[in-house]
């Protein structure tokens, strides 16, 4: 037996443990807790076949009341003696996609960021279109193509069209973006025809990751009207290794913002609620941004109302993130189309002044929030670096 030291500071204290899907050399990917600089191997630890899966989805389907019982477990297993075998130092393990992604949707909930993009592309319009501050605007991306962190991001090519342009090319994206977003897991899903209602929110969700939902805006621009993102965003979205359950942002809850207008019954919340969450941003090891998740408009459970307010059903392994997060200041926006303006102001990154990614570039998303004892709750990182295109023969 062994016992696990959490060192007093650690991002992954008690009032964290995240869980999930690593493997150790030589053997098959399964469930995991993250505690301190260790990973509890959860089948090993409890005996139960549904942690030996190569995704956290069985352990999500067995709902609210499971998912609480066997938070009180692993603390008391992380607290007590726990057999060897079932302990690994957290550097010597390979992390993997949590979750088999069901449905994947993105949302627009920051009004920074909605307000600066549509300056940018389309300046001669309202920032804001009015259907914004009645409705969390959304749309459906590709779940086969959400990746682990750590996953190499291949340039994707497409149809690129400039507005001085007279015609369209294809070829690699010249302006290949990132967007720092916060992603909301569904644990339980419900039934089509019934709407999830706010209130209803920590039933289905059972928590957290970073995600970067990767962006060739050449492509984006031109394909995008009327019907929004298609293959623009749909090449690669990244997530992070660890999901940061809904209890461990406790301490992390704040009074949602003021919103005017008033918004429809379905919407409201009988305590409205966002998430003191900040992130930062690295582009080649240098930090150049700090995205704030408190500032953001539409609440996490807002999302999921909105979600299923047709009565489509989610599903266990749903992914919903939250759209690219930005403060007001320029370095608190979560997208380098916002940072460099379109790419007019180009930033200082390593002594070389940049507007979008090049080959070889790699960004890292990290984040932590308040911990109930004091400390910080830890979200690890979403990474992810740049190679070139495939040679197609196109
Ligand atoms: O305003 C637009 O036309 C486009 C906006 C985005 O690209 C943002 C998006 O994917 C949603 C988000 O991340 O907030
Ligand atoms: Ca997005
Ligand atoms: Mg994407």
């Amino acid at each position: 037996m062994t016992t696990i030291t959490i060192p007093d500071d650690s991002p992954f204290g008690l009032s964290n443990l995240p869980y999930g899907v690593f493997s150790t050399p030589g053997t098959a990917p399964r469930v995991g807790v993250r505690a301190g600089d260790s990973v509890v191997d959860l089948a090993a630890a409890l005996g139960d076949e549904v942690f030996a899966r190569p995704s956290l989805n069985a352990f999500l389907a067995q709902g609210r009341a499971r998912w609480d019982e066997v938070r009180a477990r692993v603390a008391d297993l992380v607290t007590g003696e726990i057999p060897d075998h079932a302990v690994h130092p957290a550097a010597a393990v390979t992390m993997h996609l949590p979750i088999e992604v069901a449905d994947y949707v993105d949302f627009y909930a920051s009004e920074q960021h909605a307000s600066n993009l549509g300056r940018i592309l389309r300046p001669d319009s309202e920032p804001l279109l009015p259907n914004w501050k009645h409705l969390p605007v959304g749309y459906h991306g590709r779940a086969g193509t959400v990746v682990a962190s750590g996953t190499d991001i291949v340039r994707p090519c497409g149809q690129r069209k400039a507005p001085d342009e007279s015609a369209p090319t294809f070829g690699p994206t010249r302006r290949l973006d990132i967007e720092a977003e916060l992603g909301f897991i569904v644990g339980t899903g419900s039934a089509l025809g019934d709407p999830v209602r706010t209130a209803d929110f920590a039933e289905h969700v059972f928590g957290a990751v970073l995600v970067n939902d990767w962006s060739a805006r050449d492509i984006q621009g031109w394909e995008y009207q009327p019907l929004g993102p298609h293959l623009g965003k749909s090449f690669a979205t990244s997530t992070s290794a660890w999901v940061v359950p809904l209890q461990a942002l406790q301490a992390a809850r704040i009074p949602g913002p003021e919103q005017d207008p008033a918004v429809l019954p379905y919407l409201r919340e009988t305590e409205q609620w966002g998430l003191d969450i900040a992130l930062e941003v690295s582009w080649n090891g240098q930090v150049v941004s700090r995205p704030p998740y408190r500032d953001m408009y539409w609440s996490p459970a807002q999302m999921l109302a909105h979600l299923t307010a047709n009565g489509a059903a989610c599903r266990t392994g749903d992914l919903y993130a939250s759209g690219t997060i930005s403060g007001p200041q320029r370095e608190q926006r979560g997208a380098f189309i916002e940072v460099t303006w379109g790419g007019q102001q180009p930033l200082e990154v390593a002594g070389q002044q940049r507007t979008f990614l090049e080959d070889g570039d790699e960004v890292a998303i990290t984040a932590s929030a308040p911990a109930v004892d004091g400390g910080r709750i830890g979200f690890g990182e979403v990474t992810g670096r740049i190679v070139p295109p495939r040679d197609t023969g196109v």
